[in-house]
């Protein structure tokens, strides 16, 4: 049992004199408990036990046969197994370590039912000789010296709450025979001090606050169906699908930690979004950071480059020529497509989507072809002048030696099917998989054959275009899970995105009905939302006034929009107020105290604390309203506590209207 009334130490750092006092009494507490701790070994846990001054808690079990110690910490980093041990332990002794760390806290609940996750628990190795050098079973353990202990006290790992960690304590504790708990009270502070709080005590004050939010506890609790998703045995490829915000991606990055565990080779996480790899990344190093050079983060067409680059396969993208090629092909044909529809983008997106896309290679295979999602139906003598199209945008490439994109996932395929890869990924996660072309879903199966796992939601599709995952020979039946339990966006803010939601039957990306947004549960009461309307010249001061207005940090709010123009026209507000931003497409997930900014296409598959959207009721989406309602719902669901919503009338209509 905790002692009675432990202060909330967790939301008030030590100074480095109440620091030392507190290793000191750490000191003697380890020397009345375990007298016989080799020294070496004592530093370390007296590092360890200084902690629970802050709140953290400690569980040690001294083992005089294998010469170490070993314990458990849990604190607002989550549940560290921890082994102290001069030699690193071979893989079958590191195995059987983790299976016992996995066993000893199986059945610990968290907050709303959530179970504490198998692939929650961090296996830490800490060696006290400062001997540095990688231990052989690299990926299993956290490896650690005496030096560099610190890391595993680091504050951008922070995800539980005080109440949470006494919670885990406690079950723990029952869990944990053979283990004594170890505690020290931090220093009372005198009165004098307590008036005295230096800056950095402020900080960390500011910091603890934020973090007491329970957004994060994904990190070690999951929701029962998340995590038997997490544990499954799929024997062949595997499909995760849901509405948004029901943690797919956070169930594909703890299945990645648990299958990396598992196996030896390396592993992929994937997806069309530039931008995306880089903020799961980050984030999948907080949560597996032993794991953070087994696990690859790469956009689809970059890992297809430097496939193709270690083939030898030189290939010549460049988005600037290749719009230019596409450009005056559309100058070529405009005339006989414009009476369909005037929107060149639309056509260059028939080519991309639909032709290239599916891997069409002849008009016959057009003029059959599905065209799902693409609003406009076309008959046969309108697709032959669509393919006119096509062929004179295949030669002005041809010409200048280009590729697009498609292209060079046409060369990817096949030089898969040539030479597979020498050592295959143990799994690839392909994330926002509904954006991937049917021809990419193709190269990523021939990838990974049976360890590929494809997270995603029809619903969000933000690129036109359609296909089952059947139609790339990808077989599913029985390996498709479905989340429902929408984490991520409070109620209100749930709510008002539901206004979005698909009139139309919701895919389940292979055909069968999935679930719809308005079908999720509600997990977080709350919320805000604003709603604006107003003229284009109204539109600064309205965003600016929002901006200023934030119920929350300004570093944690994002600004999306629909188009590239309107992104320009923004960033010119922004300018002027002179509010710092950061642009979507360069963030890493890293917090940087700026406005992030940009299209609904950069914004995918992250969330934001707060989310300012700016639709310019004018701007035609590929002339698909399906089209907008999705990409709508997609900027809506990416707030978590709040979202103003401003609406860009034309700019004759007027005054502002509540
Ligand atoms: N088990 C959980 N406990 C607490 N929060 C969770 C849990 N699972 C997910 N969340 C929260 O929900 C958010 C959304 O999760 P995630 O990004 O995985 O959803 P998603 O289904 O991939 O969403 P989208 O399709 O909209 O991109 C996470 O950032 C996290 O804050």
């Amino acid at each position: 049992m905790p002692p009675a009334a432990l202060p909330n130490v967790l939301d008030m750092a030590l100074t480095n004199q109440a620091r030392r006092q507190v290793e000191q009494k750490a000191s003697a507490v380890l020397s009345a408990e375990f007298p016989h701790l080799r020294p070496a070994y004592r530093q370390i846990f007296v590092a360890l036990l200084a902690t629970t001054a802050e709140g953290w808690r400690l569980f040690l079990r001294e083992d005089s046969g294998r010469a170490g110690a070993d314990a458990f910490l849990v604190g607002p980093n989550g549940v560290s197994a921890i082994v102290v041990s001069e030699a690193p332990p071979d893989e079958t002794t590191a195995q059987a370590l983790l299976r016992h760390a996995e066993a000893r806290c199986a059945g610990i609940h968290g907050p709303h039912g959530q179970v504490l996750a198998r692939s929650a628990v961090n296996l830490v190795l800490i060696r006290p000789g400062g001997n540095s050098a990688p231990v052989s079973n690299d990926g299993l353990f956290r490896s650690l010296t005496a030096e560099n202990l610190p890391k595993l006290f680091q504050r951008d790992a922070v995800h539980l709450n005080r109440r949470q960690v006494d919670s885990i304590a406690e079950q723990a504790a029952k869990r944990l025979a053979g283990y004594a708990e170890l505690r020290v009270r931090p220093p009372e502070r005198t009165p004098e001090q307590v008036g005295l709080l230096d800056v950095a005590d402020l900080e960390e004050d500011h910091l603890a606050a934020a973090q007491e939010s329970s957004f994060e506890s994904w990190m070690t609790f999951l929701h029962p169906h998340q995590q038997a998703v997490v544990t499954r045995n799929y024997n062949g490829p595997a499909r995760i699908s849901g509405p948004a915000g029901t943690g797919k991606t956070v169930v594909a990055l703890h299945r990645l930690r648990y299958l990396a565990r598992r196996s030896t080779g390396p592993l992929l996480f994937t997806t069309f979004v530039r931008s995306l790899p880089l903020v799961h990344r980050t984030t999948f190093r907080r949560l597996a950071p032993e794991l953070a050079d087994r696990v690859e983060f790469t956009h689809l067409h970059a890992w297809v480059r430097g496939f193709l680059e270690r083939r030898g396969t030189g290939v010549n993208v460049d988005r600037g020529q290749v719009d230019t090629a596409f450009s005056k092909a559309w100058q070529a044909h405009r005339a006989s497509l414009e009476s369909v529809e005037p929107i060149a983008v639309y056509w260059q997106n028939e080519i991309d989507r639909v032709i290239k896309g599916k891997g069409l290679t002849t008009f016959d295979d057009y003029v059959k072809a599905s065209r799902t999602g693409r609003g406009i139906g076309l008959t046969a003598g309108q697709k032959k002048l669509v393919w006119r199209l096509y062929e004179t945008y295949q030669r002005n490439l041809a010409e200048k030696r280009l590729h697009d994109y498609n292209d060079i996932i046409d060369l990817a395929l096949a030089e898969l099917r040539r030479e597979p890869l020498s050592e295959p990924y143990s799994a690839v996660v392909v994330d926002e998989v509904q954006d991937i072309t049917l021809n990419g879903l193709r190269m990523l199966s021939t990838l990974a054959g049976d360890n590929l796992l494809l997270v995603g939601d029809g619903q969000q599709q933000v690129y036109p275009g359609g296909w089952r995952l059947s139609d790339a020979g990808i077989p599913i039946q029985g390996r498709g899970e479905v989340l429902r339990v929408n984490y991520r966006n409070r109620a209100e803010v749930l709510s008002f995105a539901q206004r979005f939601d698909a009139k139309n039957r919701v895919d389940d990306l292979d055909g069968a009905a999935g679930v719809a947004l308005r079908d999720v549960e509600s997990a977080n009461p709350g919320g805000t939302t604003r709603s604006w309307r107003g003229s284009e010249k109204e539109l600064a001061e309205a965003l600016t006034d929002a901006i200023r207005e934030l119920p929350v940090p300004v570093g944690n709010a994002a600004l999306i929009v629909f188009q590239h123009n309107e992104l320009k026209q923004c960033k010119a507000v922004l300018n002027k107020a002179k509010i710092p931003y950061q642009d979507l497409e360069f963030y890493d997930g890293e917090p940087n105290g700026k406005l992030k900014v940009g299209t609904v296409h950069r914004a995918k598959g992250v969330d934001f604390q707060a989310v300012l959207a700016v639709h310019f009721a004018q701007s035609a989406v590929d002339n698909d309203e399906d089209l907008q309602g999705r990409q709508h719902l997609v900027a809506a669901t990416r707030a978590r506590d709040h979202l103003w919503w401003g609406v860009v009338e034309a700019q004759t209509s007027g005054g502002v209207r509540p």
